[in-house]
């Protein structure tokens, strides 16, 4: 799906948009997953609630500011898309077709300029370490991606966020009569560094192209030999027989949607589930740090812990969409009621096929908003957002970065994982 695709909202000028069509013909057990509400919900009280308004960002920056900048938003997405196909396309990228090879070249010499970025966080041993997938169940593991340039997010200058690099514009003597003068750069664009980062509603933070094209590599090869394992992939199914749009695993814990519970064993085959690998999990605390650096910028006056409060994982569920998977509005709310009450963050990690995501305040399909999910994009929902409601109404076919399918296999569709501390 094209950025020019993206219908215009008519009442709002956010990054995201008012849905404009239903799910489609899901069972009433499909249209919520993690809720109760599910029964109460069909495509006729969609229609019929139409016109309610939707709650109003208080904040709202990079591409995704208010009135008008819809447009900006979906120039920026243009952009990114523009930017990618050239990633995608390019030799460079083909030359990454070889984990072993250039991409651990790569990470030897700190082309990922957390490497430079980061001296009191990161060693080159750690770097290392990240190069295969069975090292990112390693205490080792880091995330590649610290220091990169936020390009288009208005906080770069203000901002001591551990992803954002200065600018690097040089020559500002104005007075000398030097102009302002952006440095050539010598590499291709690659669609992990154009990162923008935008505030979707208060404690909702959509990081974009936040996980490096070698991190989603890894994740999936971790997923994959996690999910072929005891606790792995199945397809679950509700209470009344209705089997869900896609394929999970969990990690951690299991969660089982037909007694909306979590348990020590795997439904199925009454297994542990697999641990959350400490690669992901420190990704996980990188992604909720940058989200609240954000918060920061975008307000001296908040404590971004009040906004988006900090969480350490210990459930991760791993859906897998293929690309007529699909997932109806629900809240996440089987969690303890002190995690809930704290609002702790969910943190989801996109990787393959786009999705679109709805989310909004209530249950109606119709008011709520939908923003596109990329491979790498990062979002989170905590605090005030921690209970929105949330699914993912269609897959968009062929959209995954060619290099993250010749690496790993990947088969047509999505990965997603969600974190959450119980
Ligand atoms: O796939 C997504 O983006 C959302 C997944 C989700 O909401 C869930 O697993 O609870
Ligand atoms: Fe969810």
């Amino acid at each position: 799906m094209s950025a020019s695709q993206i219908p215009n909202s008519s009442r709002s000028g956010y990054s995201s948009f008012t849905a404009q069509k239903p799910f489609g013909n899901e069972s009433s057990a499909e249209k919520t997953r993690h809720s109760s509400v599910e029964s109460d919900i069909n495509e006729k009280q969609f229609q019929s609630i139409y016109e309610k308004d939707f709650p109003s960002l208080s904040v709202n920056v990079g591409f995704s500011s208010k009135g008008g900048n819809f447009k900006k938003w979906r120039k920026g997405t243009d952009t990114g898309l523009e930017l990618r196909q050239e990633a995608v396309n390019s030799s460079e990228l083909e030359g990454i077709s070889d984990v072993g090879g250039s991409l651990q070249e790569e990470v030897r010499t700190g082309t990922d300029s957390g490497l430079r970025l980061s001296p009191g966080t990161i060693n080159s041993s750690e770097h290392e370490g990240i190069v295969d997938s069975a090292s990112m169940q390693q205490e080792h593991y880091f995330p590649s991606h610290f220091g990169k340039k936020n390009v288009h997010s208005n906080s770069v200058e203000k901002s001591p966020c551990r992803n954002i690099k200065p600018s690097n514009v040089v020559g500002t003597k104005s007075s000398e009569g030097f102009l302002k003068l952006e440095r050539f750069n010598i590499c291709l664009p690659r669609f992990r560094d154009i990162r923008t980062q935008e505030i979707l509603r208060p404690g909702m933070v959509l990081l974009k192209h936040y996980i490096s094209l070698r991190d989603q590599i890894n994740i999936v090869k971790t997923c994959n030999s996690l999910g072929e394992g005891p606790g792995g992939f199945y397809r679950p199914g509700y209470k009344d027989g209705a089997k869900l749009r896609l394929h999970m695993m969990c990690l951690g814990m299991n969660w089982d949607p037909q007694t909306r519970k979590y348990d020590k064993r795997h439904p199925v085959d009454n297994c542990e589930p697999p641990k959350i690998p400490p690669g992901f999990r420190l990704l996980v605390q990188s992604a909720i740090k940058d989200a609240q650096c954000l918060i920061k910028n975008d307000s001296d006056m908040v404590n971004p812990e009040d906004i988006l409060p900090s969480m350490s994982p210990n459930i991760c569920i791993v859906n897998f969409y293929s690309i007529h998977g699909r997932l109806g509005l629900h809240q996440d709310r089987d969690e303890s009621k002190q995690s809930l009450q704290r609002g702790l963050p969910v943190v989801s990690f996109s990787i393959g096929d786009s999705a679109e995501f709805l989310y909004g305040g209530g249950r109606e399909v119709y008011q709520a908003k939908k923003v596109l999910l990329e491979s790498g994009d990062v979002l989170l929902f905590g605090g005030d957002s921690r209970m929105v409601f949330h699914g993912v109404p269609s897959i968009v076919p062929s959209t995954a970065p060619e290099p993250l399918k010749t690496n790993t296999g990947l088969r047509h569709g999505r990965l997603n994982l969600t974190f959450r501390q119980f």
